[in-house]
């Protein structure tokens, strides 16, 4: 415990705490109040001392009774001053307390005596035995008061007694707390010299763990440089070693390439030398092949009954061979019979065994024979080809046919142009249009008559069936290895569509056709798979009918060119499979459900666009080796009219002129191939459609041109402008026949 601590409870039982509120304290200081020697024996703490100390003492009021006062005065007042420690002791009372004031009781008998002792009579001079009887009276109330404070002073001697054991007993706790509280400092400092002592080591492990750490960090640090300058080292070295193998590979790379290059270039030296020998070759070839093709023109009526009669021969050849076929079959139930027969005959079996040998040698001149039959059948199949071709040379590279559609039912007769057929009866070649009526001067009514030769005119009730029966033999050419080419070339609405891509049109016909054809072929060693594209050439773009419809007019294709095979290839095009010739109407329903989505009207758009139908085919013939890759376009141009009188702008306008440069330039083609230069310059490049066709137009392809006619009197014009560009074409000589063709206005 803190000495503070008991010296506050030092305090706390002060019996003469002065009080403010005390009533006797504000009585007016008629009493002087002497500070006891029972105060005095209290006043042993400090606490307790200077709270006695800080009493207000007053000088005696009343000088004449000092003696008086001093002993029994009214200022002493020990009953109070008891009173007062018997409330600082928890309210218990000592003995005496419950004595009257002594001090009130002097006060009133002081008031009640003082006229007589201080000499203001009132009443008689002097009553010497009343005054004596009343100082009896005082001397006995005195003594019983001096009684009265002996108790009280025994009272307070207990009292004293009382503080003195207590205070006995706070000395002890002090001593004590104070032996304790000396212990507990030693302890304390024992304590703090075990704490110093532990914050001393804890200092020194700090710092030696300190110093560890730090030789920790500059070992790792030297241990980590060197493997870094280690591994700088060793990347250096790899480094080195990569670089120099990389150097090593390129010398020989080069070398290589240098030497690759030197022999490409030598062989290019080679073949170039070789292309222009061959060229030459060619040309002296080329030359005789002139000279022999006019021996073939006149021969040709001899190879025709050649034909015939190798036909004639192969039918023969085809009824033998059903009649050996047959016979094998006899043959071999003969020997099926004579088989059971020699399990039956036990004797004369030499006899039976000659015979069997007979029958054996029979069956196999019968075999030998059907294969040298079927052998034959394939020479015929080769040379049918190369007559077929020479026949579709003889005919010209470039056939151009006229069709005239018929008359819808809206469209009324009078709204039709006269037209003529003049052979239609014979070979079919010829048409005549005639004007409207004009009356001459003199009165006389005349007509303009224009007539145009092809090589075939087709009046309007022909049939698509009918048509597909005269380039079938062009189909056919396509089997055999090469690029034909078919256009359909006329105004808006004069029946290109109808012609070329209706259900009965060209490009499904022709598909069947080949299907027929090459599993014909198929027992004469052949195999052909077909691959089908189809393509739109629209304002100098090209888009893919067969691909996805959202991608039309926005997705890129280009046109690649195969120089060396003669080969072309579209880029990111869609290719058909044709399994079955069914296929076909497929792509031709796709094709048209991706331009009614690119148009309103899908038929506006095809009349402004050209389609393209792409048939590759490729055989192969297991048995003879052979192959042969041809490749069928079927095309269905956009409307030939001549849109640019027409006041079209904008989107239309660009159209026509698209229109028409690719047109003209297809015009422009084919009259470049007539010219017939060798290595002159074709304008291929002009227009997307003409590069497209590159490789089926000229050279050794086959085209064929349908020009459509409409009846009508108000295309009357268009139609003489397209009669007359068909007119130019097929006047125009391409490889080796060359024909003419007259066009006669009357
Ligand atoms: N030979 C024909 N027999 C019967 N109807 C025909 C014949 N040729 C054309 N038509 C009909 O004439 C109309 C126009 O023909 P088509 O659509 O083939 O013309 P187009 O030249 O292809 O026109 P576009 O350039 O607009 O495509 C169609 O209704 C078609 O059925």
């Amino acid at each position: 415990m803190a000495p503070g601590t008991i010296a506050n409870k030092a305090m706390s039982m002060s019996p003469t705490r002065p009080k403010t509120a005390n009533p006797e304290t504000k009585r007016p200081g008629s009493v002087t109040r002497q500070p006891s020697t029972t105060t005095r024996a209290h006043n042993r703490g400090s606490s307790y001392s200077s709270s006695t100390v800080s009493r207000p003492t007053a000088p005696p009021s009343r000088a004449t009774n000092g003696t008086f006062s001093s002993t029994v005065g009214p200022g002493t007042r020990p009953a109070s001053a008891m009173s007062r420690h018997q409330s600082s002791f928890n309210g218990r009372r000592p003995v005496g307390a419950s004595i009257p004031r002594a001090a009130s009781a002097l006060d009133t008998h002081m008031e009640d005596v003082s006229p007589s002792v201080l000499g203001k009579r009132k009443g008689p001079e002097w009553d010497q035995a009343s005054r004596e009887k009343s100082m009896e009276g005082l001397m006995q109330t005195f003594m019983a008061q001096v009684n009265q404070q002996g108790q009280t002073s025994s009272g307070l001697k207990e009292s004293v007694d009382m503080y003195k054991s207590r205070i006995n007993d706070l000395e002890t706790s002090r001593d004590e707390l104070t032996e304790l509280n000396i212990t507990q400092r030693v302890q304390l400092d024992t304590l703090r010299n075990q704490l110093r002592t532990a914050e001393q080591a804890r200092k020194e492990d700090k710092r030696e763990y300190e110093i560890a750490m730090d030789d920790l960090g500059q070992r790792q640090r030297i241990e980590l440089d060197s493997v870094q300058q280690q591994n700088r080292r060793e990347i250096a070295t790899i480094t080195d070693r990569h670089q120099e193998e990389a150097r090593d590979l390129k010398r020989r790379f080069d070398r290589e390439i240098e030497d690759e290059k030197a022999a490409r270039l030598s062989a290019l030296g080679k073949l170039t030398s070789q292309s222009a020998l061959d060229t030459q070759k060619s040309q002296i070839e080329l030359e005789r092949k002139d000279r022999e093709i006019t021996t073939l023109h006149d021969g040709l009526q001899t190879l025709k009954s050649e034909l015939d009669r190798e036909r004639r021969i192969v039918h023969e050849l085809k009824l033998n061979l059903d009649t050996t076929s047959s016979n094998s079959v006899t043959l071999e139930s003969s020997v099926r019979a004579l088989k059971a027969r020699i399990e039956f005959l036990e004797s004369g079996r030499e006899e039976q065994s000659k015979s069997f040998e007979r029958c054996n040698q029979q069956m196999m001149d019968a075999f030998a024979e059907t294969e040298a039959i079927k052998e034959k059948l394939r020479r015929e199949e080769t040379l049918r080809r190369k007559l077929h071709n020479q026949v579709q040379e003889l005919k010209g590279n470039i056939r151009v046919f006229c069709r005239v559609r018929p008359s819808l039912k809206s469209e009324p007769a009078s709204d039709l142009t006269l037209m003529q057929y003049p052979d239609e009866t014979d070979d079919g070649k010829e048409i005549n249009i005639l004007g409207p009526e004009e009356r001459s001067s003199l009165g006389t009514v005349n007509r303009k008559n224009n007539t145009f030769s092809f090589d075939r005119v087709f009046n309007p009730s022909t049939q698509n069936a009918e048509v597909f029966d005269e380039i079938s033999q062009l189909v056919q050419s396509a089997l055999d290895g090469y690029n034909v080419c078919i256009f359909c070339y006329g105004q808006t609405g004069s029946g290109k569509t109808h012609t070329m891509s209706s259900a009965d049109g060209m490009i499904p016909r022709a598909v069947h056709q080949i299907y027929e054809t090459a599993q014909g072929l198929e027992e004469k060693g052949w195999r052909y798979s077909m691959a089908g594209n189809f393509v739109e050439v629209y304002n100098e773009n090209l888009n893919d009918l067969l691909g996805n419809p959202d991608e039309l007019d926005k997705k890129k294709h280009e046109i690649r060119h195969d120089m060396q095979r003669g080969k072309t290839t579209i880029t990111d095009i869609t290719t058909v499979n044709l399994d079955s010739p069914e296929m076909v109407e497929t792509i031709l329903k796709n094709a048209d459900a991706n331009r009614s989505v690119a148009a309103t009207k899908a038929n506006e758009r095809s009349s402004r666009s050209h389609s393209v139908f792409i048939l590759k085919l490729t055989g192969q013939n297991h048995i003879t080796g052979e192959r042969s890759e041809g490749t069928l376009n079927l095309v269905d141009l956009a409307g030939s009219e001549r849109l640019s009188h027409s006041g079209a702008t904008g989107e239309r306008l660009k159209e026509t002129q698209n229109i028409n440069r690719s047109l003209s330039s297809l015009g422009d083609v084919i009259s470049a191939l007539g010219q017939g230069k060798e290595g002159g310059h074709i304008p291929y490049r002009n227009s997307k459609l003409t590069y497209l066709l590159q490789f089926s137009l000229g050279g050794n392809s086959k085209t064929l041109m349908f020009v459509m006619v409409s009846p009508l009197q108000a295309h009357m014009s268009e139609t003489l402008t397209s009669l007359k560009f068909a007119t130019k074409v097929h006047n125009t000589h391409i490889g080796t026949a060359k024909r003419q063709a007259r066009v006669r206005d009357a």
